[in-house]
C-alpha cells in the first residue's frame, strides 16, 4: 500500500483538528476541502473572513462544512484566556503588550490553539517563511521530552525510492553534538515513512579524506551518536557519493556498514541541507515532503512556499498521523 494511504487509514475517523493559520489561500482551502470530505481531518481555517469568502468565491470552494476563526472578531473573553495563558507559559520572557500583539498574528494565534488543546495540530508556510511559521512553536510549544532541539526533515520520494533528508529547515549552523542528535531523531522519523534507517553523517570528506575543522565535526557527531545509539546503522564522515553509490563506497569506504546504502542523510548545515534538497526536489524529479518538525512536544508542520494544495493535503496527513502518537 502506498505510504499516504496507509498514513490516512491511520487518522481516517480519528477526527483529529488541525488548524491552517493561512486561511485565505487557495492551496489551503482546497485541501482542507478534500481533507474534510475525505474524513482525515476537521480544519480549522484562520483569516479575515471577508478574504476567506473572496478566496473561496473566486474557486467556487464550498466551505460550509469547514469551520472558520478570524482572529479579529475572537470573543474576548477567549481572547483575554488566550493572552493570559500565553503570558504564563512564557514565564516572565514575554510581556502583556507583545503577548496582545502576537496574538493578532496568525502563527501565534494558530500555535495557541494547539498548545491549549483547541486543535490537535498546525499546518502552515505557504505564504509565510519557515522564521515566522516556526518560531512560536519554539517559544511556546517548545521540545518534546528527551529532545533538546527540534530540527526539519523532508522525505524524498521518487517512484519506490524514500530517503531522509535533515536537517534541511530549521538548525542554522550546527555542532557535532546536535548534528548526532538531528541523526537519532532523524531515524525515528525514517521508521514511521516505513524505512529502515541506514544514517549517513555527510561532509565534504570521507573518512578523513579531507583535513578541516568542518570534517572534524561531522566525525565527532558520529562518535557521539554511536554513543547515544549504538545499535542504529550509522556512519560518517562520508561524501554523498561514498554514502549513496556502492561502486564508490567500495573504494572510498570498504569497511563502513552503511556506505552505498545510505537512506537517511544528515547534512552537516543548514546552507547544504536546505541546497541539497531542493536539487533532489528541482533537478532529480523527487517530491519533497516536509519539512516535518522533529522533537516537538506537539505536530506543528512547516510547508515550503512552493508548495501546491497536493503538498499541503499530504503535510496535514503527517501531521494528523503526528498528532495520533501525543
Ligand atoms: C528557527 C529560527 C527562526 C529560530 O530563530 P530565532 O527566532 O532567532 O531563535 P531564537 O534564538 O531567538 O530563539 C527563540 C526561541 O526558540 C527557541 N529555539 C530556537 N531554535 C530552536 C531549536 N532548533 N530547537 C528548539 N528550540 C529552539 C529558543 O530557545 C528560544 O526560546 P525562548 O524564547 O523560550 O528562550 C531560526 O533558527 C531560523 O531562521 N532558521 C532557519 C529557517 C529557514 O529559513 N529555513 C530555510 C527554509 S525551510
Ligand atoms: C523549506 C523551505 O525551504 O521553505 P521555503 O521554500 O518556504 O523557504
Amino acid at each position: 500500500m502506498e505510504l499516504f494511504e496507509q498514513l490516512a487509514n491511520k487518522i481516517k475517523g480519528q477526527n483529529k483538528t488541525l488548524v491552517f493559520p493561512e486561511g485565505e489561500d487557495a492551496r489551503i482551502q482546497g485541501a482542507a476541502i478534500r481533507l474534510a470530505a475525505d474524513g482525515l481531518v476537521k480544519p480549522i481555517l484562520l483569516g479575515k473572513q471577508s478574504l476567506i469568502d473572496a478566496t473561496a468565491e473566486k474557486h467556487q470552494f464550498d466551505l460550509s462544512n469547514i469551520t472558520v476563526i478570524d482572529p479579529a472578531s475572537y470573543p474576548e473573553d477567549k481572547l483575554n484566556d488566550m493572552i493570559h495563558e500565553l503570558i504564563e507559559r512564557r514565564h516572565g520572557k514575554t510581556d502583556t503588550a507583545t503577548a496582545k500583539k502576537w496574538v493578532t498574528d496568525v502563527n501565534y494565534f494558530g500555535t495557541m490553539l494547539v498548545y491549549m488543546n483547541l486543535a490537535d495540530g498546525m499546518v502552515s508556510g505557504a505564504t509565510h517563511p519557515t522564521g515566522d511559521t516556526v518560531r512560536p512553536a519554539l517559544q511556546i510549544i517548545k521540545t518534546a521530552p528527551g529532545s533538546s532541539r527540534i530540527s526539519g526533515a523532508f522525505v524524498m520520494q521518487r517512484d519506490d525510492d524514500r530517503y531522509i533528508f535533515a536537517d534541511a529547515a530549521i538548525n542554522i549552523d550546527i555542532d557535532a553534538q546536535t548534528m548526532a542528535e538531528i541523526a537519532i531523531q532523524s531515524a525515528k522519523t525514517a521508521k514511521v515513512f516505513g524505512i529502515d534507517p541506514k544514517v549517513a553523517m555527510l561532509s565534504f570528506s570521507t573518512k578523513g579524506s579531507a583535513k578541516a575543522t568542518q570534517v572534524d565535526k561531522v566525525s565527532e557527531a558520529t562518535k557521539i551518536a554511536k554513543e547515544l545509539e549504538p545499535s542504529l546503522a550509522l556512519d560518517g564522515e562520508l561524501q554523498f557519493d561514498a554514502a549513496f553509490v556502492p561502486e564508490v563506497a567500495k573504494s572510498k569506504a570498504p569497511d563502513s556498514e552503511i556506505a552505498g546504502q545510505a537512506n537517511v542523510f544528515i547534512f552537516p548545515d543548514l546552507q547544504s541541507g536546505n541546497i541539497g534538497y531542493k536539487i533532489a526536489q528541482r533537478l532529480g524529479g523527487f517530491e519533497a515532503v516536509g519539512p516535518i518538525l522533529q522533537g516537538l512536544a506537539k505536530p506543528v508542520s512547516d510547508l515550503s512556499r512552493g508548495a501546491n494544495e497536493e503538498d499541503v493535503y499530504k503535510v496535514a496527513i503527517i501531521t494528523a498521523a503526528q498528532a495520533l502518537e501525543n
